[in-house]
């Protein structure tokens, strides 16, 4: 069995490859900006295109049936959104959708695979930087076939934080989100970042360029690859409130180290969020 997922963890390297080479030619023309849940939750034909090249790619390799897969966009289309049991492919196509409309460096393939609700592998493929991130369970991280481990970094003031903003324009979580990001700058740490996609975020963790990524409202597709990724690299997950991570809650901190970790989530305050695996509701 164990070579069996080699295999499979091998070709969404060369997939994730294809997609980010996808991504790199999208003219002008196909960068037509579309919006999700809100003005500035944005999607484009090239996102829909790479993700149908993805998954068709997977069914062509694996077999029609033989795959469960929860894509961002088939989600967003009315797809269910369950990890199941049965080998499942989760895939975000273009992970920084905003910074690809806007030409903004950093944008990613993310592709994830699950066997009995535990991730497998995950290849984070950051196409404009020609970066390929990878790992598989139980057998080490890797950036461009060179290995990555997170930073040995124990002390918070020394330390660079990932924090991002989301989409999410409410003004009960803005003011939130500023006032957690507040109050972890004044620590003081060395810094607070954020590349705007979640996946890259995740990497850049695990090779030790900074010591910390938290984020409520991030999804399943968007951190599968990289939790595997950062696991692999010497780093922990967790949820924001010191708790066991959990794939579908749309909520997660990943650092180097539980000291880190546990000094970020003090100052997290937390608002709630709708399952990745929620019953859709019926509007
Ligand atoms: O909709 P996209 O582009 O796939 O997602 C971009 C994203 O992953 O990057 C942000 C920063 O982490 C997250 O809030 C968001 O989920
Ligand atoms: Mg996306």
């Amino acid at each position: 069995v164990d070579d069996m997922w080699q295999k499979a963890y091998d070709f969404a390297v060369e997939v994730a490859r294809k997609a980010g080479e996808e991504i790199r030619k999208a003219g002008e023309s196909e960068i037509k900006v579309m919006t999700k849940s809100s003005s500035v939750d944005l999607v484009t034909k090239t996102d829909e295109r790479v993700e149908k090249i993805i998954i068709g790619s997977l069914k062509e390799e694996f077999g029609e049936d033989a795959h469960c897969f929860i894509g961002e966009e088939s989600v967003e289309n009315g797809e269910p959104c369950i990890l199941s049991d049965k080998p499942t492919w989760i895939i975000d196509p273009v992970d920084g959708t905003t910074n690809f409309v806007h030409g903004f460096p950093f944008v990613a393939v993310s592709i994830a695979f699950a066997v009995n609700k535990e991730l497998e592998f995950g290849v984070v493929y950051s196409c404009l930087e020609d970066k390929m991130y990878k790992a598989r369970r139980g057998k080490g991280a890797f950036c461009n076939d060179e290995k990555i481990q997170v930073s040995d970094v124990k002390d918070i003031h020394k330390s660079i934080i990932i924090s991002e903003h989301g989409t999410d324009r409410s003004p009960e979580k803005v003011t939130k989100i500023f006032s957690t990001m507040q109050k972890i700058l004044c620590i003081p740490v060395h810094g607070l970042r954020g590349s705007g996609t979640a996946a890259t975020n995740m990497c850049l963790v695990a090779t030790g360029a900074v010591e910390a990524f938290f984020e409520i409202g991030i999804h399943c597709w968007d951190i599968a690859a990289g939790a595997v990724i950062i696991q692999e690299a010497g780093g922990i997950l967790l949820d924001v409130d010191g708790g066991p991570f959990d794939l579908m809650s749309r909520r997660m901190i990943v650092a180097n180290d539980k000291i880190i970790a546990r000094r970020i989530i003090q100052e997290i305050e937390i608002f709630p969020s709708l399952r990745d695996d929620a019953p859709i509701q019926k509007h």
